[in-house]
């Protein structure tokens, strides 16, 4: 992180050294979700990446860009109508304030409540009818999707049921999100060799996140050396990141990936993420085919048992930036 002077417009937003055009993740790996190798490609990302770029999903280009051409429209409303939509928690509009905890980024965003495959009746925002169609849409499509993946996980590690981890997004009761974030251009650091941070380091703590973004990049993962690498933007495609109760449920075999979206200074960003969590009462431990016997006899369970309940609660008291699953550790 680099210090400067101070630039009111982005006062108490941290600042990044600008992406070097030479730190684009050259070895991503790119899942062909129609492809029969696709649960071997996707189990192997996972393990090395907690990461990967998924095509041929399946979900629609003009229900993707519907939703996005929604979001702008309601983005670029008077600060004062977007804020009739606030605060962000539980759900709602919210504005660089990221948490409960002191966070902060330049972006804005909404963060939407999911229930079976749409948005939720107890989510009043957006009210607009056209937004909340097209938000219908494109999550009905994309959990469709998630629901693929995990399976495609369950066959990649050789587990059986195929929809033992899937299963728990779509039971009665999944703890499901939608967040929309739109990162404006910040045209105070134009030039300055620096970049203001969108959305701080962190993991997510759901079981998988399929994110879309518009044309423009922001978004880096950190590889396991600790390096941080820019993901370039594909707006056919959806990126999956691992998140920690999926690790958790792995044994580990899996990694939480950590990510963070550097701001723009020209370009705007706009991305959609479904968070795919469990219902709160679900037990999140390893699942029993992943402790099998190794060469050392039965394989313990790395993690403390905890609900989804338990460890939601322990994230919002969380920085976005602390080592959640840390405190989870035997
Ligand atoms: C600082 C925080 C924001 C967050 C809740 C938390 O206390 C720690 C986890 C954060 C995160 C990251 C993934 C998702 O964007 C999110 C909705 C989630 O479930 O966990 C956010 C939370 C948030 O923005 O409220
Ligand atoms: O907006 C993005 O591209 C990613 C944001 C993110 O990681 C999150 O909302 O958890
Ligand atoms: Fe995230």
């Amino acid at each position: 992180m680099v210090v400067l002077a101070s630039t009111p417009a982005v006062d108490n937003i941290p600042l990044l050294r600008s992406p070097d055009p030479g730190d684009y993740f050259a070895g991503m790996p790119v899942v062909d979700l129609s492809s029969p190798g696709a649960p071997k490609a996707i189990a192997d990302a996972c393990e090395r990446f907690g990461f990967f770029k998924l095509v041929n999903h399946g979900v629609p280009l003009d229900t993707m860009e519907r939703l996005e051409s929604e979001a702008v429209r309601f983005f670029s409303q008077s600060q004062a109508e977007k804020d009739r939509s606030g605060p962000a928690y539980p759900f709602g509009y919210g504005s660089k304030r990221i948490g409960l905890n002191g966070d902060m980024g330049w972006l804005e965003y909404l963060l939407l409540a999911v229930s079976s495959a749409s948005l939720s009746g107890a989510c009043p925002v957006p009210t607009c009818p056209v937004f909340r169609a097209a938000l219908n849409e494109y999550i009905a499509a994309v959990r469709k999707v998630a629901v693929r993946v995990m399976e495609a996980m369950a066959e990649g590690l050789g587990i059986v049921p195929l929809d033992a981890l899937s299963s728990m997004v779509t039971a009665e009761g999944s703890d499901q999100v939608f967040r929309v974030n739109h990162y404006p251009p910040c045209h105070a650091l134009q030039g300055l060799g620096c970049s203001a941070t969108g959305f701080g380091e962190h993991t997510d703590p759901q079981l998988v996140s399929l994110l879309r973004s518009n044309g423009t990049s922001g978004l880096q993962i950190a590889l396991q050396d600790g390096r941080w690498v820019s993901v370039p933007s594909d707006r056919d495609a959806l990126f999956v990141n691992v998140g920690d109760s999926l690790q958790v449920l792995t044994n580990g075999r899996f990694k939480s990936v950590k990510h963070r979206v550097v701001a723009n200074s020209l370009k705007s960003r706009v991305s959609l993420i479904y968070f795919g969590g469990p219902p709160l009462a679900q037990r999140i431990a390893p699942l029993p085919q992943l402790l099998g016997r190794g060469e050392l006899g039965e394989q313990q369970s790395a993690y403390k048992d905890f609900t989804w309940s338990e460890y939601k609660k322990a994230a919002y008291k969380s920085r976005l930036g602390d080592n959640r699953l840390a405190q989870f550790l035997k």
